[in-house]
């Protein structure tokens, strides 16, 4: 039984191109192999939200006192939201920021030189859900889980000891935030420590575990047929985002269709991954997102994926499911969950739901 990430996709190989990746920078037209339709993606021609409706996701503030069940509504409705002060510092925000920007700015035969394998965890390359698409997504990205050491040797020889240091701080700040967002959305449902006891620093100090993705999205020639990352949901149970001042993210609502989610400097972007919202019960909503590409200003994101450790076994809290009904969601650990969306993709959430009886 793996108890890391690292191991998750160890004898379940996932084969992806990443030596083919293009100069994105010398390509002044669009090739064929990256121009998007919505036979590649039946939601690529769905209706942007008119900016003019004014409709997005929520920012609110950490310190207002009525933030827990502004939080709650935002996990039930949208599935996503925005915090400002969340308390991790500036500097910080500006160091990942940093550390990303130079990352995608080795030459690309530096940059393979850290890519991940087949069977690996972390490293540089394609995005992981590209198997389950005809075309190439407009983006790079590099996967960091455990200790970024062995990695960041091979891309910066020098410098990789400053680089570790804000990867591990930035990785403490993004914990405590992440548990703290998780308890406060739970009480906002009458969930306390009693109903999850695995989440409890009493239970262990160590109950979650992450991993962070960084994304590279160049300028792009064509921008209204590419696709930056398709659409897909976290796995995880909170997903806590870092987006440069440049904008790309989209969430989707079935009422709106894509909604932006404009940068906000310093503040951060969070997202409902599925084993929320199996722990919920279905309550909350694992938010569709995507990341759409622009003609002038290349974009960079940090996605803190952030979840149970692997051996704790995820299952909807019994407060939330009413007495005459079973549980919407059988009980599933984050490598199971992992490793089935890496071979069923979107099916993974309904292959994990129980049949009600009528
Ligand atoms: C801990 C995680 C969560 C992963 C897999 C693994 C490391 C990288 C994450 C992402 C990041 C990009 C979208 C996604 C869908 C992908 O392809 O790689 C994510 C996936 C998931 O949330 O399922
Ligand atoms: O770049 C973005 O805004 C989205 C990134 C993302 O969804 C991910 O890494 O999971
Ligand atoms: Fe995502």
């Amino acid at each position: 039984m793996p108890t890391v990430l690292t191991d998750v996709f160890r004898g379940h190989p996932i084969h992806l191109p990443h030596t083919h990746q293009p100069d994105f920078t010398s390509l002044s037209e669009l090739p064929d192999s990256y121009t998007w339709t919505s036979k590649d993606d039946p939601l690529f021609t769905a209706p942007p939200s008119p900016p003019d409706a004014g409709e997005s996701i929520p920012l609110i503030d950490l310190n207002h006192p009525d933030a827990a069940n502004q939080i709650g509504r935002a996990c039930r409705t949208w599935g996503a939201f925005q915090i400002a002060n969340h308390g991790v510092p500036l500097e910080l925000l500006q160091g990942i920021e940093f550390l990303t920007g130079s990352l995608f700015q080795l030459p690309v035969q530096r940059k393979l030189k850290a890519a991940r394998s087949d069977t690996g965890f972390s490293g540089y390359g394609v995005a992981r859900i590209s198997s389950f698409f005809n075309k190439k997504m407009w983006s790079e990205g590099f996967t960091i889980t455990g200790s970024p050491l062995n990695d960041f040797r091979k891309l910066w020889p020098q410098l990789h000891l400053n680089y570790c240091d804000i990867v591990e701080q930035y990785e403490e700040q993004m914990q405590k935030l992440a548990s703290k967002l998780m308890w406060l959305s739970l009480n906002s449902l009458g969930v306390t420590e009693e109903d999850i006891k695995w989440a409890t620093v009493s239970s262990d100090l160590n109950w979650a575990q992450s991993a962070l993705q960084l994304n590279h999205y160049p300028v792009c020639p064509e921008p209204d047929r590419a696709m930056g990352l398709a659409p897909h949901t976290d796995s995880t149970l909170l997903t806590i985002l870092y987006q440069n001042n440049t904008a790309g993210l989209q969430v989707f609502r079935d009422d709106f269709g894509w909604v932006t989610v404009p940068p906000v400097p310093g503040s951060l972007v969070v997202n409902v991954g599925d084993l929320f919202h199996i722990l919920s019960n279905g309550l909350f909503k694992s938010v569709i997102h995507r990341a759409r590409v622009n003609q002038t200003r290349p974009r960079l994101s940090v996605a803190f994926l952030w979840g149970p450790r692997s051996d704790t076994k995820i299952s909807p809290v019994p407060k939330l499911v009413s007495p005459d009904e079973s549980p919407l969601y059988r009980s599933v650990t984050w490598t199971e969950y992992l490793r089935t969306k890496a071979t069923h993709f979107n099916k993974a959430l309904s292959m994990i739901r129980n049949h009600r009886e009528k």
